[in-house]
């Protein structure tokens, strides 16, 4: 699979996969791998790459008739441009429509995602454009696989008093602490969408360790960990890989994107290692 290198002037590092449009590993400068990429993954055309960024468009889950998070994690991308500047690195993917996307959905569109990288940050962000001559809507997100030490000792913060829908117990329900203990037993199973999080930053904390994630354009995020059974039934991850990784993915679901003919729509996930 075509692979793309990014180091920053920094020594920060990217790679990203042409296929899916896929963020794969991010190294901060002086820092270790801070993305989960499941030593079981498959990395072949049409499959979907577990762990990284995989990028959910146009459609979010089963949430509509495509196939599960829609087609751009599965398809190749193009190279669009790459360069290194002063203080970053960046890189720059199209998808475009095709025979492939359209024989799931009959919109004629362009979709950017370019990725910065530099000193202790990265910043993914993806662009939509309608290119056709009708209006078009999706759902999407930044599925953000982060890497942990250790599930039982992470906690994520920022999301007090937003509602937000289990998926798993197919209930609404209200984030009434600002701690999520994401190891503790009621909670392995996460699987939650919380709506209107908007530019609130969500900081996770693992020991000494916390990464900021940042959202803009995007109004949702979902938290996500398959927990030990899920896990065990995902043919592409190790048993015991639930308890390395926790998915923080920015998101629009709820109130899907709308773009008349000729219109864009941009969001951006940032992610800093404090
Ligand atoms: O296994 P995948 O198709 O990659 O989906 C992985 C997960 O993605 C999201 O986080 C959804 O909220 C989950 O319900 C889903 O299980």
């Amino acid at each position: 699979m075509s692979t793309i290198e990014l180091t920053a002037p920094d020594g920060a590092r990217a790679t990203l996969s042409l296929h899916g449009g896929h963020l794969l590993s991010w190294r901060p400068a002086g820092a270790p791998e801070q993305l989960y990429l499941s030593p079981r993954s498959e990395f072949v055309p049409g499959r979907a790459i577990r762990g990284g960024v995989p990028v959910c468009f146009p459609q979010f889950a089963e949430r509509g008739p495509l196939p599960k998070h829609g087609f751009a994690r599965t398809l190749p991308w193009e190279l669009v441009s790459q360069e290194q500047g002063r203080d970053d690195a960046l890189v720059v993917l199209r998808l475009r429509d095709s025979d492939a996307t359209r024989a799931h959905w009959p919109h004629a569109f362009e979709l950017e995602l370019s990725v910065r990288v530099g000193g202790r940050s990265i910043d993914i962000e993806l662009a939509c454009e309608n290119l056709g001559d009708a209006p078009l809507q999706f759902t999407t997100a930044l599925h953000t696989y982060l890497r942990v030490a250790d599930l039982d000792a992470v906690s994520v913060e920022g999301l007090s008093g937003l509602r937000y829908f289990d998926s798993v117990k197919q209930a609404e329900a209200l984030q009434r602490m600002d701690l999520l203990l994401t190891g503790e037993k009621g909670v392995l199973d996460l699987d939650r969408i919380y709506f209107g999080v908007k530019e609130r930053p969500l900081v996770v904390t693992e020991e000494r360790r916390q990464v900021v994630f940042t959202h803009q354009g995007f109004d949702d995020a979902v938290v996500w960990n398959p927990g030990p059974d899920r896990c065990a039934k995902l043919a592409d991850m190790p048993p015991d890989g639930w308890s390395e990784m926790l998915c923080l993915e920015a998101a629009n679901i709820g109130r899907p994107i709308e773009l008349p003919p000729g219109e864009s729509w941009v969001g951006r996930q940032s992610l800093a290692l404090l």
